[in-house]
């Protein structure tokens, strides 16, 4: 039998138990230092370089003037996607708008800070965004759509997509329907580092973006990095996670069928079982085998290697506090409380990005369906970010309006704390220097 990790968490030393809040991007260095001339080539070579890395890394069948899809491009995968794929995207799509369209903030609020004078915010959307949607490991109409909807209902008027082309030049079909069936229309076959770098520049085919959002593989997450000051990167959204907090009301078999949702993106993907139930513990080990003889050869690989190998497996803990300690520790992307009983649980955890109650919420139904955006952040920055949303498509402004009446009262204070610092300029401007404009002006 596959030899899965399976750890005691009472009997590990204070190392073992850093280790395995560790993810597969925890040290992007490597990545960092071979996407450097990836982003240089793009930025002094622009379309040429987009085209000859489609070649190289993506093996792609492309060239300078095929960079953009076409209208025709679009139609031919609506003629190619079966109907029944087309239903469940734009199921996907309604229930993703129904949820950010409840995000939205309202234009604009003011309210009366003292009498006669107001002071509130205004959201205004970004201007230009970028979208990455990801094809490698797999196609990502589920990312298109969770990217495309929020930027959507914020109202940016500007939306491109960038996404890797496949070998024969084409964009994933799915991807382009859902894009369409979404209201984005632009998208550009360039993929990895050179995509980040393409809308941080601009090319001759690529327009500059504002900001790129978007999960990615390590080279994706490095190049956003590497592009953090000219280009607002958002949440930092790597390889998949998943954490299962079973108690020990629920079959071992259904936590280890759930533990290999995430696990099986990719080898660098992160997956723990979590639980104080030895019954529960020893049932999921007993059970992945069943599971992966139903899986196809790629994902058994991939899920095989996460879970035997350091960022991925079982975690027995002595209690259930031990396990909300865990979980909060590592700051999942998706959890899952998997309990009949998951509001017991709820409240003790104060670390992940998505979570997910019961037996029959599966992080699968929350990645194409449910609503909530399933891009979240990723190697413990759950710890201060949240899941992508309608907020990260617009900016804030303070607005201030300081009537005649209470005028001098915000004066005064203004005039003292400006004196104490030493700002000779702040302090005359709220001076009868002013008063006395005020007056001949009328
Ligand atoms: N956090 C989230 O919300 C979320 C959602 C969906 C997917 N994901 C994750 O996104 C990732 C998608 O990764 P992927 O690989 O499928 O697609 P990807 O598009 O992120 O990466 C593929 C690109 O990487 C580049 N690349 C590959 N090998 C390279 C090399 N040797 N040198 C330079 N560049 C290279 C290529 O340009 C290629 O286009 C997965 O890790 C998945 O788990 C995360
Ligand atoms: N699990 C991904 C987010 O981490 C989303 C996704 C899309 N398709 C499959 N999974
Ligand atoms: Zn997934």
């Amino acid at each position: 039998m596959t030899d899965v990790s399976f750890h005691e968490y009472a009997k590990l030393s204070a190392d073992e138990k850093a280790a395995l809040l560790r993810r597969s991007e925890t040290d992007l260095s490597g990545f960092i230092d071979k996407v450097a001339p990836i982003l240089e080539a793009v930025r002094t070579e622009g379309d040429t370089a987009l085209a000859r890395f489609g070649r190289e890394l993506d093996k792609a069948d492309i060239t300078e003037d095929r960079l953009k899809v076409t209208e025709a491009e679009f139609d031919a995968a609506f003629k190619l996607v079966d109907d029944e794929t087309k239903e469940s995207i734009a199921f996907g799509i309604a229930n993703i708008r129904t949820f950010h369209e409840e995000q939205k903030p309202e234009a604009m609020w003011l309210k009366e800070i003292r009498p006669g004078a107001f002071a509130g915010d205004r959201f205004t959307p970004i201007q230009s965004v970028a979208l990455y949607v990801p094809r490698g490991k797999g196609s990502f109409p589920s990312v298109t759509m969770m990217t495309s909807v929020p930027a959507i209902v914020a109202g940016v008027p500007n939306i491109q997509i960038v996404t890797p082309p496949a070998p024969d030049g084409s964009v994933d079909a799915a991807t382009l329907v859902a894009a369409r069936l979404a209201g984005v229309e632009t998208i550009y076959k360039v993929g990895g580092a050179q995509a980040v770098a393409a809308v941080a520049y601009g090319t001759e085919t690529v327009k500059p973006a504002l900001k790129i959002v978007g999960p990615g593989s390590p080279w994706v997450v490095a190049a956003k990095r590497s592009l953090s000051g000219i280009i607002d990167t958002g949440l930092p959204a790597g390889p998949s996670e998943v954490m299962i907090l079973a108690d020990d009301t629920v079959h071992g078999g259904l936590a280890a069928l759930d533990l290999l949702i995430e696990a099986e993106h990719g080898p660098d993907s992160s997956a723990y079982l979590v639980t104080h139930s030895r019954r529960v513990a020893e049932e999921a080990l007993a059970a992945l085998p069943e599971h992966w003889a139903r899986m196809t050869e790629q994902r058994v690989a991939f899920s095989t290697a996460v879970l035997t190998g350091k960022t991925g497996g079982i975690v027995l803990t002595s209690s259930i506090e031990e396990s909300y300690a865990f979980v909060n520790a590592y700051a999942p992307e998706h959890l899952e409380l998997l309990s009949e009983e998951p509001f017991v649980h709820l409240g003790h955890i104060t670390e992940a990005a998505e979570i997910l109650m019961g037996t029959h919420t599966p992080v699968s139904i929350a990645n194409f369906s449910l609503g909530p955006n399933a891009v979240l952040p990723t190697s413990r920055w759950a710890r201060t970010y949240g899941p992508l949303s309608v907020t990260d498509f617009v900016k804030r402004s303070s607005i201030g309006y300081v009537t005649a009446p209470a005028y001098p009262e915000f004066a005064k204070h203004s005039h003292r704390l400006a004196l104490y610092e030493g700002f000779s300029s702040h302090a005359n401007a709220v001076s009868p220097i002013r008063d006395a404009y005020l007056k001949k002006g009328g």
